[in-house]
């Protein structure tokens, strides 16, 4: 096996009782990421029992996260990122966006059952809820933690303001109290949490830290807190979005999808998802294993899905993770695309048209947030488009994370011009070409961009 090995498969029950995981130094491999061959897996409990052992061995005296050993029927598959560049940013960044989706999710099902009043307006009149903050306040005394204060720059879409006036007691003392309820739960992720609970100032200054204007060199985190926060408050789907930028270019991506269902039909309930889950589980939302967690790195040509960990469960961390991606269907009449909800977001009326000139047939699956990149990713549809009102600016952190995540698992993602995306220039893609399309493969792609000139002109947009 090369040094530099990224696969290690396991081909025979019989080479297990000798198996060492070396390079060709005799030393433990530096990295594992997929073997799957286990076509007699599951049928004897000491073979599984020896190579988790084998494996969890190595995880412990390597520790590179995240890693997991993760049944798939009658395979095994293995995965750890080994010691690349961004490994140590990729465990935290993962682990910190598990915790914040524990914590959305909590808030979520508060806001369900009481009233509206936890739901603020912004000054563009965008909602903002406790969950919003909280979880900016959470991962960026996350990130500070592990990497140290001087070392991270982050730009988040939340501010403090409207949090420090005076009137905005009550609200702060709700987003305080949900940051210490989801900090001390960090030993289970495998995190540090704070010594002492922390006061509003330290909650403050965690949220005012993330001011980082980004922009073409060094590097920063983008995040999104709640990506669809309308979805959110609806009880509907909603995203983490967490993602790292170097000298303009995004280098990993974290995506945050609790609610990203069982089945892929019903991500297309909304307004009605929240009841229909609660009916299917009267248990509790442990049997129900909706949610994951999607990430990738740079040029690794991965993207992995993660369960969501779900802390009253004695799992160990890591959890389980498996690879995604997009799907191969590249004929139009059997695609499906996804795009925002909100006519006022994206204009729906054009990507009909140009739907129906590509040759699309499905109606359009709309749903809220950056799901829709994950569901492109995970191969659940084949493309996203938006199409923002003439004078709207995207902002990176509605885009990062998934992006990368897109292009790992093998998708296109580009403006409608079918140039890259330029995250190099601050809060905003300036420079964006009408709109954004997102595919699960390059025909598709090429199909649609040389369709919207066309329908372009067309339009009153
Ligand atoms: N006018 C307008 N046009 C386009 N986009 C806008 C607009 N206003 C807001 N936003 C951004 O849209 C983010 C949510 O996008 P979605 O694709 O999820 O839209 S939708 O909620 O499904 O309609 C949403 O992200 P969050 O604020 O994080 O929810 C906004 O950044
Ligand atoms: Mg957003
Ligand atoms: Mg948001
Ligand atoms: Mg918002």
């Amino acid at each position: 096996m090369p040094s530099n090995c990224t696969s290690l498969v396991f081909r025979a029950p019989h080479v297990l009782g000798q198996t060492r995981i070396t390079n060709n130094t005799n030393k433990l491999t530096p990295t594992i990421h997929v073997g799957t061959c286990f076509p007699w897996y599951g049928k004897k409990t000491h073979q599984k029992k020896k190579l988790f052992h084998i494996v969890s061995q190595l995880k412990c005296s390597q520790n590179y996260p995240p890693s997991s050993v993760m049944e798939d029927q009658r395979n095994l598959v293995v995965s750890s990122l080994g010691p690349d560049k961004y490994s140590k940013e990729l465990d935290v960044a993962v682990k910190a966006v598990q915790m914040a989706c524990s914590l959305c999710q909590k808030v979520q099902e508060s806001l369900i059952s009481k009233t509206n009043s936890q739901i603020h307006s912004k000054d563009d009149n965008s909602p903002v809820t406790v969950a919003d903050w909280s979880v900016q306040a959470t991962i960026s005394w996350i990130l500070s933690k592990s990497f140290g204060c001087r070392n991270v720059s982050i730009l988040a879409e939340e501010d403090v303001e409207s949090l420090s006036k005076p009137d905005s007691k009550g609200l702060l003392s709700a987003v305080v109290e949900t940051v210490n309820d989801c900090l001390v739960q960090a030993p289970h992720f495998g995190l540090k949490g704070p010594e002492k609970l922390l006061g509003s100032s330290d909650v403050l200054e965690a949220i005012g830290r993330c001011n980082s204007e980004g922009g073409p060199t060094g590097s920063f985190w983008a995040l999104d807190p709640v990506d669809g926060t309308l979805g959110f408050v609806r009880g509907d789907q909603y995203a983490v979005a967490l993602a790292l930028i170097e000298n303009g270019e995004v280098v990993l991506g974290v995506l945050g999808c609790p609610n990203y269902p069982k089945k892929k039909e019903w991500l297309s309930y909304h307004h009605r998802y929240h009841r229909i889950i609660s009916k299917l589980t009267p248990t509790t939302s442990e049997s129900w294993d909706k949610g994951c967690v999607l990430y990738a790195t740079k040029g690794s040509g991965k993207a992995w899905m993660q369960p969501l960990h779900q802390t009253n469960k004695l799992l160990a961390w890591p959890n389980s993770a498996i690879p995604i991606r997009v799907s191969a269907i590249d004929d139009p009449a059997l695609a499906t695309f996804c795009e925002p909800v909100e006519k006022s977001n994206s204009s729906h009326s054009f990507t009909a048209g140009l739907a129906h000139s590509v040759g699309l047939r499905k109606q359009p699956l709309r749903v809220y947030s950056m799901v829709k990149y994950a569901a492109i990713a995970r191969g659940d549809a084949e493309i996203f488009m938006k199409f923002a009102r003439t004078g709207y600016k995207e902002k990176i952190w509605d885009h990062a994370a998934g992006m990368i995540i897109i292009q790992e698992a093998g998708g296109v993602v580009t403006d409608a011009g079918g140039s890259p995306l330029d995250f190099s220039k601050g809060t905003f893609l300036e420079g964006l070409d009408r709109g954004i399309i997102a595919c699960g493969g390059a025909k598709l792609h090429e199909r649609i961009i040389k369709s919207v000139d066309a329908s372009w002109k067309c339009s009153s947009l």
